[in-house]
Protein backbone atom coordinates (compact mmCIF):
# COMPACT_ATOMS: atom_id res chain seq x y z
CA UNK A 1 0.00 0.00 0.00
CA UNK A 2 1.09 3.39 -1.05
CA UNK A 3 1.95 5.65 2.30
CA UNK A 4 1.57 8.96 0.48
CA UNK A 5 -1.74 10.71 0.30
CA UNK A 6 -3.13 13.77 -1.91
CA UNK A 7 -6.62 14.19 -0.76
CA UNK A 8 -8.20 13.88 2.40
CA UNK A 9 -10.17 10.99 1.61
CA UNK A 10 -6.80 9.15 0.97
CA UNK A 11 -5.38 10.28 4.29
CA UNK A 12 -8.50 9.10 5.75
CA UNK A 13 -7.91 5.44 4.00
CA UNK A 14 -4.23 5.58 5.02
CA UNK A 15 -4.98 5.89 8.85
CA UNK A 16 -8.10 3.46 8.58
CA UNK A 17 -5.53 0.57 7.19
CA UNK A 18 -3.10 0.92 9.94
CA UNK A 19 -2.17 -1.27 12.49
CA UNK A 20 -3.56 -1.88 15.52
CA UNK A 21 -1.85 -3.37 18.44
CA UNK A 22 0.02 -6.64 19.01
CA UNK A 23 -1.99 -8.85 20.60
CA UNK A 24 0.38 -11.36 21.62
CA UNK A 25 2.94 -8.93 22.97
CA UNK A 26 -0.11 -7.38 25.06
CA UNK A 27 0.13 -11.14 26.20
CA UNK A 28 3.50 -11.72 26.61
CA UNK A 29 3.46 -7.98 28.80
CA UNK A 30 0.92 -9.32 31.38
CA UNK A 31 2.29 -12.21 31.97
CA UNK A 32 5.83 -10.70 32.61
CA UNK A 33 4.00 -7.92 34.38
CA UNK A 34 2.38 -10.51 37.18
CA UNK A 35 5.82 -11.58 37.98
CA UNK A 36 7.17 -8.70 39.22
CA UNK A 37 8.39 -8.34 42.43
CA UNK A 38 5.13 -6.22 43.70
CA UNK A 39 1.95 -7.02 45.07
CA UNK A 40 -0.49 -7.74 41.88
CA UNK A 41 -1.17 -4.21 40.79
CA UNK A 42 0.94 -2.18 43.14
CA UNK A 43 2.11 0.17 40.19
CA UNK A 44 -1.19 1.22 39.84
CA UNK A 45 -1.86 2.82 36.33
CA UNK A 46 1.63 2.52 35.50
CA UNK A 47 0.98 -1.38 34.88
CA UNK A 48 -1.59 -0.60 32.68
CA UNK A 49 0.72 2.08 30.58
CA UNK A 50 4.01 -0.22 30.70
CA UNK A 51 1.64 -3.11 29.06
CA UNK A 52 -0.40 -0.82 26.43
CA UNK A 53 2.93 0.63 25.75
CA UNK A 54 4.66 -3.05 24.76
CA UNK A 55 1.53 -4.19 22.84
CA UNK A 56 2.25 -1.15 20.31
CA UNK A 57 5.27 -1.65 20.03
CA UNK A 58 5.07 -5.30 19.45
CA UNK A 59 6.95 -6.60 22.41
CA UNK A 60 6.58 -7.35 26.09
CA UNK A 61 9.30 -6.31 27.44
CA UNK A 62 9.98 -3.04 25.92
CA UNK A 63 12.39 0.05 26.36
CA UNK A 64 12.27 3.70 25.64
CA UNK A 65 15.47 4.86 24.02
CA UNK A 66 14.12 7.49 21.56
CA UNK A 67 11.09 9.90 22.71
CA UNK A 68 10.82 12.72 19.98
CA UNK A 69 8.71 16.12 20.95
CA UNK A 70 8.02 17.88 18.14
CA UNK A 71 6.19 21.72 17.92
CA UNK A 72 4.29 22.75 15.17
CA UNK A 73 3.74 26.77 14.33
CA UNK A 74 1.58 28.25 12.44
CA UNK A 75 -0.61 31.71 12.13
CA UNK A 76 -4.47 32.13 12.17
CA UNK A 77 -6.78 34.69 10.09
CA UNK A 78 -8.64 35.01 13.51
CA UNK A 79 -5.93 35.83 15.60
CA UNK A 80 -7.19 39.53 13.82
CA UNK A 81 -10.44 39.64 15.36
CA UNK A 82 -9.12 40.18 18.80
CA UNK A 83 -8.99 36.80 20.34
CA UNK A 84 -5.92 36.19 21.72
CA UNK A 85 -3.95 38.48 24.63
CA UNK A 86 -1.06 38.33 22.48
CA UNK A 87 -0.44 39.53 18.87
CA UNK A 88 0.43 37.18 16.38
CA UNK A 89 4.32 38.19 16.09
CA UNK A 90 4.70 35.98 19.25
CA UNK A 91 4.54 33.07 17.26
CA UNK A 92 7.61 33.88 14.77
CA UNK A 93 9.19 34.40 18.07
CA UNK A 94 8.69 32.11 19.91
CA UNK A 95 9.75 30.03 16.99
CA UNK A 96 12.97 31.30 17.35
CA UNK A 97 12.69 31.20 21.14
CA UNK A 98 12.16 27.23 20.65
CA UNK A 99 15.75 27.33 17.83
CA UNK A 100 17.50 28.80 20.96
CA UNK A 101 16.03 25.92 23.53
CA UNK A 102 14.32 29.30 25.67
CA UNK A 103 11.40 27.93 25.98
CA UNK A 104 9.20 25.50 28.85
CA UNK A 105 9.07 22.69 26.32
CA UNK A 106 12.62 22.93 25.26
CA UNK A 107 13.80 22.47 29.22
CA UNK A 108 10.91 19.65 29.64
CA UNK A 109 11.95 17.33 26.67
CA UNK A 110 15.71 18.51 28.23
CA UNK A 111 14.68 16.90 31.38
CA UNK A 112 13.48 13.66 30.01
CA UNK A 113 15.83 13.31 27.20
CA UNK A 114 13.65 13.59 24.21
CA UNK A 115 15.05 15.22 20.94
CA UNK A 116 12.47 18.26 20.25
CA UNK A 117 12.11 19.66 17.04
CA UNK A 118 10.18 22.52 15.39
CA UNK A 119 8.58 23.03 12.49
CA UNK A 120 7.29 26.32 10.96
CA UNK A 121 4.22 25.86 8.53
CA UNK A 122 4.04 29.22 6.65
CA UNK A 123 4.06 31.82 9.31
CA UNK A 124 3.92 34.82 6.70
CA UNK A 125 0.75 33.14 5.02
CA UNK A 126 -2.13 33.00 8.00
CA UNK A 127 -4.69 30.92 7.25
CA UNK A 128 -7.80 32.39 6.46
CA UNK A 129 -10.49 33.94 8.98
CA UNK A 130 -13.16 31.25 9.59
CA UNK A 131 -15.62 33.30 10.12
CA UNK A 132 -15.77 34.29 6.43
CA UNK A 133 -14.46 31.09 4.64
CA UNK A 134 -12.59 27.72 5.09
CA UNK A 135 -9.15 28.31 7.10
CA UNK A 136 -7.32 26.06 4.31
CA UNK A 137 -7.98 24.39 1.56
CA UNK A 138 -7.50 20.84 0.63
CA UNK A 139 -3.71 21.68 -0.79
CA UNK A 140 -3.09 23.69 1.99
CA UNK A 141 -4.55 21.17 4.83
CA UNK A 142 -2.55 18.41 2.78
CA UNK A 143 0.65 20.29 2.71
CA UNK A 144 0.28 20.63 6.56
CA UNK A 145 -0.85 17.00 7.19
CA UNK A 146 2.33 16.22 5.35
CA UNK A 147 4.74 18.28 7.24
CA UNK A 148 3.45 16.61 10.13
CA UNK A 149 3.91 13.10 8.48
CA UNK A 150 7.07 13.80 7.61
CA UNK A 151 8.42 15.30 10.48
CA UNK A 152 8.14 11.65 13.02
CA UNK A 153 11.93 10.59 12.92
CA UNK A 154 13.11 6.81 11.82
CA UNK A 155 13.63 5.65 15.26
CA UNK A 156 11.27 7.68 17.41
CA UNK A 157 9.72 5.46 20.10
CA UNK A 158 7.27 7.62 21.75
CA UNK A 159 6.13 11.07 20.60
CA UNK A 160 4.87 14.21 21.88
CA UNK A 161 3.48 17.00 19.47
CA UNK A 162 3.15 20.41 20.97
CA UNK A 163 2.24 23.76 18.83
CA UNK A 164 2.69 27.39 19.14
CA UNK A 165 0.15 29.87 17.26
CA UNK A 166 -1.52 32.87 18.51
CA UNK A 167 -5.19 32.61 18.17
CA UNK A 168 -4.97 28.61 18.13
CA UNK A 169 -7.35 28.26 21.18
CA UNK A 170 -10.23 30.03 18.72
CA UNK A 171 -9.66 27.63 16.55
CA UNK A 172 -9.52 24.49 18.95
CA UNK A 173 -12.70 25.30 20.62
CA UNK A 174 -14.13 25.90 17.22
CA UNK A 175 -13.18 22.07 16.14
CA UNK A 176 -14.75 21.00 19.62
CA UNK A 177 -17.84 23.01 18.76
CA UNK A 178 -17.92 21.38 15.03
CA UNK A 179 -17.31 18.14 16.47
CA UNK A 180 -19.21 17.70 19.68
CA UNK A 181 -21.85 20.26 19.81
CA UNK A 182 -23.14 22.67 22.73
CA UNK A 183 -22.68 26.04 22.90
CA UNK A 184 -19.72 27.89 21.90
CA UNK A 185 -19.19 28.98 25.33
CA UNK A 186 -18.84 25.34 26.35
CA UNK A 187 -15.79 25.20 24.59
CA UNK A 188 -14.30 28.96 24.50
CA UNK A 189 -11.75 30.00 27.43
CA UNK A 190 -9.35 32.60 28.30
CA UNK A 191 -6.72 30.55 26.26
CA UNK A 192 -3.42 33.03 27.09
CA UNK A 193 -5.62 35.39 29.16
CA UNK A 194 -8.36 37.21 27.73
CA UNK A 195 -10.14 39.62 29.36
CA UNK A 196 -14.08 39.53 29.46
CA UNK A 197 -14.51 41.69 26.67
CA UNK A 198 -11.93 38.97 24.98
CA UNK A 199 -13.60 36.59 26.00
CA UNK A 200 -16.68 37.73 24.41
CA UNK A 201 -15.11 38.42 21.21
CA UNK A 202 -13.78 34.80 21.07
CA UNK A 203 -16.73 33.31 21.96
CA UNK A 204 -18.94 35.31 19.12
CA UNK A 205 -16.53 34.14 16.55
CA UNK A 206 -16.30 30.48 17.38
CA UNK A 207 -19.83 30.72 17.26
CA UNK A 208 -19.99 32.78 13.82
CA UNK A 209 -17.08 30.06 12.81
CA UNK A 210 -18.90 26.98 13.44
CA UNK A 211 -22.52 28.22 12.16
CA UNK A 212 -20.26 29.45 8.34
CA UNK A 213 -19.46 25.44 8.34
CA UNK A 214 -22.79 24.33 9.65
CA UNK A 215 -22.41 20.18 9.62
CA UNK A 216 -18.33 19.50 9.19
CA UNK A 217 -17.16 16.47 10.94
CA UNK A 218 -13.50 15.23 11.37
CA UNK A 219 -11.03 16.20 8.48
CA UNK A 220 -13.49 19.01 7.09
CA UNK A 221 -13.57 20.31 10.59
CA UNK A 222 -9.93 20.28 10.50
CA UNK A 223 -9.62 21.87 7.10
CA UNK A 224 -12.23 24.47 7.92
CA UNK A 225 -11.99 25.40 11.37
CA UNK A 226 -8.39 24.13 11.93
CA UNK A 227 -4.57 25.77 11.05
CA UNK A 228 -1.62 24.54 9.75
CA UNK A 229 0.52 23.75 13.36
CA UNK A 230 -3.47 21.94 14.13
CA UNK A 231 -3.52 19.74 10.91
CA UNK A 232 0.31 19.09 11.31
CA UNK A 233 -0.12 17.64 14.65
CA UNK A 234 -2.78 15.24 13.14
CA UNK A 235 -0.61 14.29 10.44
CA UNK A 236 2.22 13.21 13.15
CA UNK A 237 -0.13 11.67 15.22
CA UNK A 238 -1.63 9.59 11.83
CA UNK A 239 1.70 8.97 11.11
CA UNK A 240 3.11 7.66 14.33
CA UNK A 241 -0.10 5.03 14.44
CA UNK A 242 1.19 3.38 11.02
CA UNK A 243 4.40 3.35 12.86
CA UNK A 244 2.89 1.74 15.64
CA UNK A 245 4.64 4.57 17.97
CA UNK A 246 2.61 5.54 21.13
CA UNK A 247 1.42 9.75 21.33
CA UNK A 248 1.30 11.30 24.88
CA UNK A 249 -1.73 13.96 23.84
CA UNK A 250 -0.46 17.73 25.27
CA UNK A 251 -3.75 20.10 25.97
CA UNK A 252 -6.54 21.54 24.41
CA UNK A 253 -5.03 21.81 21.24
CA UNK A 254 -3.49 19.11 20.71
CA UNK A 255 -6.47 16.91 21.47
CA UNK A 256 -8.97 19.36 19.43
CA UNK A 257 -6.40 18.35 16.14
CA UNK A 258 -6.53 14.44 17.78
CA UNK A 259 -9.87 14.39 18.52
CA UNK A 260 -10.51 14.85 14.48
CA UNK A 261 -8.55 11.82 13.55
CA UNK A 262 -11.01 9.93 15.99
CA UNK A 263 -13.87 11.56 14.41
CA UNK A 264 -13.01 10.32 11.18
CA UNK A 265 -12.37 7.17 12.26
CA UNK A 266 -13.53 5.17 15.09
CA UNK A 267 -10.61 4.00 17.00
CA UNK A 268 -7.67 6.47 15.59
CA UNK A 269 -5.94 7.52 18.57
CA UNK A 270 -6.02 4.09 20.47
CA UNK A 271 -1.89 4.29 20.52
CA UNK A 272 -2.43 7.66 22.25
CA UNK A 273 -2.59 8.71 25.97
CA UNK A 274 -3.39 12.02 27.26
CA UNK A 275 -0.39 13.54 29.25
CA UNK A 276 -2.67 15.81 31.24
CA UNK A 277 -5.67 17.91 31.77
CA UNK A 278 -5.09 21.78 31.13
CA UNK A 279 -6.66 24.57 32.51
CA UNK A 280 -8.70 25.59 29.71
CA UNK A 281 -12.22 24.64 30.54
CA UNK A 282 -12.77 23.07 27.05
CA UNK A 283 -9.97 20.60 27.10
CA UNK A 284 -11.36 18.06 29.98
CA UNK A 285 -14.95 17.95 27.44
CA UNK A 286 -12.36 17.12 24.86
CA UNK A 287 -10.90 14.29 26.96
CA UNK A 288 -14.32 13.14 28.21
CA UNK A 289 -15.06 13.18 24.44
CA UNK A 290 -12.23 10.97 23.24
CA UNK A 291 -12.26 8.56 26.13
CA UNK A 292 -8.83 9.22 27.55
CA UNK A 293 -8.16 9.83 31.66
CA UNK A 294 -5.35 12.41 31.43
CA UNK A 295 -2.11 11.76 33.47
CA UNK A 296 -1.70 15.20 35.03
CA UNK A 297 -3.56 17.87 36.16
CA UNK A 298 -1.64 21.01 37.42
CA UNK A 299 -3.50 23.45 35.86
CA UNK A 300 -0.79 23.54 33.04
CA UNK A 301 -2.04 26.08 30.01
CA UNK A 302 0.69 26.37 28.38
CA UNK A 303 0.58 24.21 25.11
CA UNK A 304 3.68 23.53 23.07
CA UNK A 305 3.94 20.17 24.17
CA UNK A 306 4.58 21.28 27.59
CA UNK A 307 2.01 18.92 29.64
CA UNK A 308 3.02 15.90 27.41
CA UNK A 309 6.38 16.02 27.51
CA UNK A 310 6.61 15.95 31.10
CA UNK A 311 3.73 13.57 30.83
CA UNK A 312 6.97 11.26 29.32
CA UNK A 313 8.63 10.75 32.50
CA UNK A 314 5.26 9.14 33.65
CA UNK A 315 5.38 6.77 30.32
CA UNK A 316 9.72 6.27 30.91
CA UNK A 317 9.01 5.14 34.58
CA UNK A 318 6.30 2.59 33.98
CA UNK A 319 8.76 0.90 31.00
CA UNK A 320 11.50 0.88 33.49
CA UNK A 321 9.75 -0.76 36.05
CA UNK A 322 8.22 -3.36 33.67
CA UNK A 323 11.23 -4.39 31.67
CA UNK A 324 13.80 -3.81 34.23
CA UNK A 325 12.51 -5.06 37.70
CA UNK A 326 13.30 -8.61 39.17
CA UNK A 327 10.69 -11.73 38.55
CA UNK A 328 9.74 -13.12 41.95
CA UNK A 329 11.92 -16.47 40.60
CA UNK A 330 14.97 -14.33 39.62
CA UNK A 331 14.75 -12.31 42.93
CA UNK A 332 14.14 -15.11 45.15
CA UNK A 333 11.32 -13.44 46.70
CA UNK A 334 8.54 -15.42 48.35
CA UNK A 335 5.00 -14.95 46.41
CA UNK A 336 1.81 -14.32 48.27
C1 LIG B 1 4.85 33.84 25.01
C2 LIG B 1 3.89 32.71 24.71
C3 LIG B 1 4.37 31.41 24.67
C4 LIG B 1 3.48 30.37 24.39
N1 LIG B 1 3.68 29.06 24.28
C5 LIG B 1 2.53 28.48 24.02
N2 LIG B 1 1.55 29.38 23.93
C6 LIG B 1 0.15 29.03 23.75
O1 LIG B 1 -0.69 30.16 23.56
C7 LIG B 1 -1.30 30.20 22.27
C8 LIG B 1 -2.77 29.98 22.37
O2 LIG B 1 -3.43 30.98 23.09
P1 LIG B 1 -4.37 32.06 22.38
O3 LIG B 1 -5.41 31.30 21.64
O4 LIG B 1 -4.90 32.86 23.50
O5 LIG B 1 -3.48 32.86 21.44
C9 LIG B 1 -0.65 29.08 21.49
O6 LIG B 1 0.39 29.57 20.75
C10 LIG B 1 -0.22 28.12 22.57
O7 LIG B 1 0.71 27.20 22.20
C11 LIG B 1 2.12 30.59 24.16
C12 LIG B 1 1.62 31.90 24.19
C13 LIG B 1 2.51 32.97 24.47
C14 LIG B 1 1.99 34.36 24.49
O1 LIG C 1 -4.50 23.62 26.72
C1 LIG C 1 -3.57 24.14 26.09
O2 LIG C 1 -2.75 23.45 25.47
C2 LIG C 1 -3.43 25.63 26.06
C3 LIG C 1 -4.21 26.45 26.82
C4 LIG C 1 -4.05 27.81 26.76
C5 LIG C 1 -3.11 28.35 25.93
N1 LIG C 1 -2.37 27.57 25.18
C6 LIG C 1 -2.50 26.21 25.23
Amino acid sequence: MSLDFNTLEEFSTLLAAAPTEDGAARQAARDRNEQLTKPPGALGRLEDLAIWYGAWRGTGRPAITSPQVIVFAGNHGVAARGVSAFPPEVTMQMVANFEHGGAAVNQLSKVFGARMDVHALDLDRPTADFTASPAMDEAEVIAALRCGWEAVAAGTDLLVTGEMGIGNTTSAAAIAMALFGGAAGDWTGRGTGVDDAGLDIKTQVVAEGVARHAGVSGLEALRCLGGREIAAMAGAIARARVLRIPVILDGFICSAAAACLENAVPGALDHCVAGHVSAEPGHSKVLNKIGKDPLLALGMRLGEGSGAALAMGIIKGAVACHSGMATFAEAGVSEG
